[in-house]
């Protein structure tokens, strides 16, 4: 049974994700939330059943997922101690920055913990997601928090010390590719196209080369410089406006906005 504390922006898209693969059906997902508003509608939406205490959840529950804000996860975790202790559940938080040492103190020292990764595009099923097993978990655990990711996605262990970029590099930049979308989108508004039309076109562009450079990297044919310098013709358009963009500071911004996000991991570490 998957449990679920918590229905907000992650997990809607992480149990959609699961539930349209086929993983997560009626029979095995438990969810709540604190308002009684966004869970029942969830619940609701992939035939799971919706509960109005965490405890009841984590009781029931053989992986128990935590998709609560990081800065309550804690008391949350504490709240849930004596169950979590009793039943001992695969607990996994899904929360930026909140070290497996803290939870693990919280969850009490015998309970598998694991942190995990998702971004948003789970709910397409196109998520990279990052496992980092706690000190507990099992070859078992691992496997099984595996498939569960890949259910929405790809997914791939890595060392906790990796999950603050990986966060930015993943969990963040979806929200940052919303906004250049946006911005380009924008951009065709100003040449008199609809915003509509702009953003249908600036999506497939992205999708297209999102898509080409998977394929040119995981063949090894071509590098990302090579394929900037197929799209940019000596005299051309896109050179003209290339240029222009890292005169912006196209560049640097990036590395900025995975700095900043690091920088906030880090932050709610430490709360
Ligand atoms: N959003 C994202 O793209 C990503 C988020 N994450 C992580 O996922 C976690 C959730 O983020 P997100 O979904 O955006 O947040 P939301 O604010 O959208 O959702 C938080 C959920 O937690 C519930 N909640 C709060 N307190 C309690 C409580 N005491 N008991 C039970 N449920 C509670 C809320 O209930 P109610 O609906 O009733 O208010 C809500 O459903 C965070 O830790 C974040 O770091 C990780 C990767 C990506
Ligand atoms: O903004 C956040 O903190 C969360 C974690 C990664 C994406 N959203």
């Amino acid at each position: 049974m998957f449990g679920f504390i918590g229905a907000g922006n992650m997990v809607s898209a992480l149990v959609k994700g699961a539930h349209a693969n086929g993983f997560l059906t009626g029979e095995n997902c438990l969810i709540t939330d604190k308002s009684g508003i966004s869970g029942p509608a969830l619940a609701k939406s992939v035939a799971g059943r919706y509960l109005v205490s965490n405890l009841e959840v984590a009781k029931q529950s053989d992986v128990l997922v935590l998709g609560v804000k990081p800065q309550h996860i804690l008391a949350v975790l504490a709240e849930l101690r004596s169950v979590l202790e009793t039943h001992q559940p695969l607990v996994i938080s899904l929360a930026a920055g909140v070290k497996l040492e803290d939870i693990q103190m919280t969850a009490g020292s015998d309970v598998p913990v694991l942190r995990m990764m998702p971004n948003v595009n789970a709910a397409v099923q196109a998520s990279m997601t990052a496992i980092v097993p706690g000190q507990n978990c099992t070859d078992e655990h691992i496997e099984l928090a595996l498939k569960f990711a890949r259910t929405f996605g790809e997914a791939m262990q890595i060392q906790e010390s990796e999950l603050p970029i990986f966060t930015a590099l993943a969990g963040c930049s979806p929200a940052w590719i919303f906004d250049l979308i946006d911005a380009f989108a924008m951009a065709g508004v100003k040449y008199g196209i609809s915003k509509a039309n702009a953003s249908r076109i600036v999506t497939q562009a992205f999708l297209g080369s999102a898509t080409l450079v998977r394929e040119a990297t995981e063949t090894g044919t071509k590098s990302t410089a090579n394929l900037i310098d197929q799209v940019c013709s000596p005299g051309g358009t896109t050179i003209a406006g290339l240029l222009a963009m890292q005169a912006a500071g196209s560049r640097h911004s990036a590395v900025e906005a995975v700095d900043a996000a690091v920088m906030q991991d880090m932050i709610l570490g430490k709360k």
